[in-house]
């Protein structure tokens, strides 16, 4: 059988703020398709891992592949058209406060331009549709929105520009339960139904249940367990045991 590349491979992925060692050596293979969860401690160096596969952040040593190809060997152009394909969840969701709900989803679509209004308010309320929103609150501006509320115009506004991978962090937390499942099938249309790559980060762990093919677990700078929902649910590695059952006694404090 041939061997089939991952869409992103990273190895050795290394990155300090000062002396504190963040990412001590992750290793991840994300196949193109999957929909990976990444779950682990707070504070852990989930997002910081995010970052720096988006390039936000510049990691220190390892290496970041996307399709076989070094991030590092690739240039400011081939870098933005990598980026114009990742959509990215904020943790706290990110909205320009100045401006209306619709221009924030159609926001990548327009390059930020005013333009095509009537059709690009359409579009909005179809993506407003598709996160369990109403097309009333378009001109609406982020601060007179629930924080629920920013979160799902944030997702909104990641998915609007259709990119084939989606980097979420935190999609549903802050969520009553019935909206977290409206995300968390939203999620999982994307990548059955539009064949995205997503890499969720979650403490949530119905979500991680309900749309992880492969579960990563970041414990102290590395990925040191990976599996799919029946391994999360049977495993005996201590410390994936005790962050699945809610348990204050164990390894992890
Ligand atoms: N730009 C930065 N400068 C300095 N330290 C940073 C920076 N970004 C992140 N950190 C530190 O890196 C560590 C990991 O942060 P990160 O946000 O990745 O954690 P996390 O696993 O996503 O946590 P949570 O589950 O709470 O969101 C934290 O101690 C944080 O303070």
């Amino acid at each position: 059988m041939p061997q089939t590349q991952p869409l992103i491979r990273i190895r050795g992925l290394k990155k300090s703020f000062g002396d504190h060692a963040v990412l001590q050596g992750v290793d991840i293979d994300i196949d193109k398709g999957q929909s990976v969860v990444i779950i682990g401690q707070s504070g852990g160096g989930k997002s910081v891992l995010l970052k720096t596969i988006l390039g936000l952040i510049e990691a220190d040593a390892g290496s970041i592949e996307i399709e076989g190809q070094d991030i590092e060997t690739m240039s400011q152009s081939q870098l933005a058209s990598i980026r114009d394909h990742i959509g990215m969840l904020f943790q706290g969701g990110a909205l320009f406060d100045s401006l209306p709900v619709w221009r924030n989803i159609t926001f990548a679509i327009t390059q930020g331009h005013l333009r095509d209004t009537a059709k690009m308010q359409k579009l909005a309320s179809e993506y407003l549709a598709r996160v369990g929103l109403d097309d009333r609150i378009l001109n609406l501006r982020s601060g007179e929105l629930s924080g629920g509320m920013q979160k799902r115009v944030a997702i909104a506004r990641a998915i609007a520009a259709k990119p084939e991978i989606l980097l979420f962090d935190e999609p549903t937390a802050g969520l009553d339960p019935i909206r977290s499942d409206v995300i968390d099938d939203l999620t999982l249309s994307l990548v059955r139904d539009n064949g995205m790559t997503a890499i969720t980060i979650t403490h949530d762990m119905a979500s991680v249940c309900k749309i992880a093919d492969k579960i990563a677990f970041l414990h102290e700078g590395r990925i040191i367990w990976t599996g799919n929902t029946q391994d999360l649910r049977t495993t005996d590695n201590p410390y994936v045991r005790q962050f699945f059952d809610r348990k204050a006694e164990g390894p992890l404090h």
